[in-house]
C-alpha cells in the first residue's frame, strides 16, 4: 500500500526528530552510545540486550519501527538495563538510574504532546496487518 509506505515515512521522519532531541539533551549524554564492554567486561554477562540512543537511531533508518510504541519499548528497555545495572546506593548509580528514569519520561511526554493519536492508531493497525 502506498498510503501505508507513506505513514511509515512520516512515523521515521517524527521518529528522528524525537531521538535526535533526547540525543542533545546533556543530561542523557551516558545513553547516547552503546556501554563500551571493553570498559565493562561483565555488562554483557548482565545485560542480555543493551540499548543506547545511537542504536535507536539506526533502527529507525533500518524500518525497525512501525509505532510510535515500538520506539518506546526500546527506551524502556534502555531505562530498564540502567537501573539494573546500576542498583547500588552509591551517588553514581542513584545519579544513572535518576537519567535513566527522566529520559523515559521525558520520550514518553513528547510522544504524546506531538504526536497526533489518529495517527498511532493508524500505524498500529499497520503494524498488526503485518
Ligand atoms: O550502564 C551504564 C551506562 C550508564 C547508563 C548506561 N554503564 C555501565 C558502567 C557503570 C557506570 C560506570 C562507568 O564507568 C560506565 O562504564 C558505566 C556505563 O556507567
Amino acid at each position: 500500500y502506498l498510503e501505508e509506505e507513506n505513514t511509515l515515512r512520516e512515523l521515521r521522519i517524527f521518529l528522528r526528530q524525537i531521538c535526535a532531541k533526547l540525543a542533545r539533551n546533556k543530561q542523557f549524554y551516558m545513553f547516547s552510545k552503546p556501554v563500551d564492554v571493553n570498559e565493562v567486561p561483565d555488562y554483557l554477562q548482565i545485560i542480555k540486550e543493551p540499548m543506547d540512543l545511537e542504536t535507536m537511531m539506526t533502527k529507525i533508518d533500518l524500518h525497525k519501527y512501525t509505532c510510535a510504541q515500538d520506539f518506546l519499548n526500546d527506551v524502556d528497555l534502555l531505562c530498564k538495563n540502567a537501573l539494573e545495572y546500576n542498583p547500588d546506593r552509591q551517588p553514581a548509580d542513584k545519579l544513572i538510574r535518576h537519567r535513566a528514569c527522566y529520559l523515559r519520561d521525558t520520550a514518553y511526554a513528547l510522544i504524546k504532546a506531538e504526536m497526533d493519536s489518529d495517527f498511532e492508531v493508524n500505524c498500529r493497525t499497520i503494524r498488526e496487518s503485518r
